[in-house]
């Protein structure tokens, strides 16, 4: 006798952000769903990634404004202690790691959690060990990301930490060093500096942030090496080896550190989630979605495995297009010109849209301007702590913002006025007759703008 199958409506492997959401929208609307979940419901943002490091982050900040005192205020004694961030993390963010919380909130919309890994073993067919599902209506795909490990000589067998242990440890390391200076590594390389960490960060293209503007990864090193990060940019490393201690051997130099965090982007594993039952390819790095997010017949990708920015935002914004097309409503596709991101160090590096670099690639004519957040009367009176810019990308023909960048103190709050620029396409010209609240960050949007118009 053949397995007999669970029939639902909808089934959604992996429960990440979008997953979650989109399971939460689908069983509101009446469906029956089944979200199929690994390790826990939520994904990677609640428990690995973006709150947990955005609690470190707020308490390195706290630290570096108290040691900012002296210049502005007079003087202050900075201890730093691991345990309340830990505890916070522990406590507070992931209940010990435990997604009872999540779980109950999702079976609350009238979704089934099935515990296990998923897998397309034919078209409306996902198998979770023994047990067999049938989706009547789809299959939504929202595995999320790995940490990728490159394939660095001695590196495999280490006691390397990714995000996830970074995440857990209970005490500061003495010394660290950060392989990659993409987001992840520079959030948590400044996060241990300031907690009194010995740190360098070794990254192989020629600048931080390598996708971001020049001017803006400028900024960020400058303010790394600053508070004693060792940098080094263009540096590949050759061999990793540890005895207790982590050596990382580069061309010409050696760093010896306590721990070694691997922070070198993510990878997804299509083979292991058989998208080639229903005829995808599973070799490839992504899953190729349209403005709906359908992959084919009855499949729906979203999140970090549809390559269209390894963001929360992103994946929760796809859930949303995905369960009104799902539900057969009208849907506006997925327009990505102004998606936003923020990298939280201290300054922030905001984004939205396309850099110069792109721009030049796609546009006829490109102009772009610049404004130092220093020379705005914020910034003076900000003083230490203030530097940053604000840089506009703009097309030149149809005189409109296609990108923008933003780095200073709230640079992330500050990318926000920019990004409804971008999302709306507001002329520059009206842009310019806007009235900019004095004296804030975001004021320094306006020299820029005038920059622009006056070119
Ligand atoms: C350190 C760090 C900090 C970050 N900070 C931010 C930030 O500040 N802001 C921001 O917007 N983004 C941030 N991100 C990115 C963000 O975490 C992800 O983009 C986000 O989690 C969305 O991912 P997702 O929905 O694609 O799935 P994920 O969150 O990756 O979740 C996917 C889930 O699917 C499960 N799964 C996978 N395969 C299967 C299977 N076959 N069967 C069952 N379950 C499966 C996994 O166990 C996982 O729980 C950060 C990332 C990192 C690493
Ligand atoms: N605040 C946020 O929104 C936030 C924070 C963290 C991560 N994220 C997202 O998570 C994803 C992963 O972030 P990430 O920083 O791991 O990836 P990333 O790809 O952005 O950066 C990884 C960096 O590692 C470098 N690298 C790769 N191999 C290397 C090697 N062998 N030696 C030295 N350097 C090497 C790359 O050149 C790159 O600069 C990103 O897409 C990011 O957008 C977002």
């Amino acid at each position: 006798m053949g397995q007999v199958a669970d029939e639902v409506d909808v089934v959604v492997i992996g429960m990440g952000p979008g997953g979650e959401d989109v399971a939460a929208r689908l069983g509101r609307a009446g469906l029956s769903v089944v979200g199929v979940e690994s390790r826990l419901v939520g994904g990677e943002c609640p428990y690995y990634a973006c709150i947990p490091t955005k609690i470190m982050v707020r308490a390195a900040d706290a630290l570096a404004e108290a040691r900012r005192v002296p210049e502005l205020a007079g003087s202050s004694t900075v201890r730093p202690d691991w345990a309340p961030v830990a505890a916070r993390i522990r406590d507070e963010a992931t209940t010990g790691w435990n997604d009872e919380i999540a779980v109950r909130r999702f079976e609350s919309t009238g979704g089934r959690l099935v515990r296990g890994v998923g897998r397309i073993t034919a078209p409306g067919e996902v198998t979770v060990g023994e047990q067999v599902l049938r989706a009547r209506r789809a299959i939504v795909l929202n595995p999320g990301s790995e940490p990728a490990i490159p394939p660095i000589q001695g590196l495999a067998g280490t006691p390397l930490w990714t995000n996830r242990e970074a995440v857990s440890i209970e005490e500061v390391p003495e010394s660290l060093v950060v392989l990659g200076g993409g987001p992840v590594g520079l959030e948590f390389a400044q996060v241990f500096a300031r907690f009194g960490s010995e740190v360098t960060v070794i990254e192989a293209q020629s600048q931080l942030l390598r996708l971001a503007e020049p001017e803006a990864a400028e900024v960020i090193t400058d303010r790394l090496l600053a508070e004693g990060v060792r940098v080094r940019v263009g540096s590949a490393v050759q061999r990793v080896s540890h005895d207790g201690r982590f050596q990382i051997f580069t061309e010409g130099e050696q760093f010896e550190a306590d721990h070694l965090l691997v922070a070198t982007g993510r990878r997804t594993d299509l083979g292991a989630l058989g998208v080639a039952a229903v005829g995808l390819d599973d070799a490839a790095r992504t899953i190729s979605v349209d403005g709906r997010m359908r992959a084919t017949d009855g499949v729906w990708a979203i999140g970090d495995v549809t390559g269209h920015g390894a963001y929360t935002h992103t994946s929760v914004y796809q859930s949303r297009i995905a369960a009104a097309d799902i539900l057969g409503e009208q849907v506006t596709p997925a327009d990505y010109r102004a998606m936003p991101s923020v990298t939280f160090t201290d300054p922030e590096v905001a984004t939205v849209g396309l850099t110069e670099t792109q721009a030049v690639a796609e546009l006829d004519r490109v102009r772009t301007a610049i404004s130092r957040m220093p020379e705005s009367s914020r910034g003076f009176i900000h003083k230490v702590g203030n530097e940053g810019l604000v840089k506009l990308v703009a097309d030149g023909d149809r005189g409109v913002l296609v990108g923008a960048t933003a780095v200073g103190p709230f640079g992330g709050e500050i990318i926000g006025a920019l990004a409804v620029a971008v999302h709306a396409e507001v002329p520059i010209a009206r842009l310019s007759d806007m009235i900019f609240a004095y004296p804030t960050f975001h004021r320094a949007i306006e020299p820029a703008l005038d920059e622009l118009a006056a070119t």
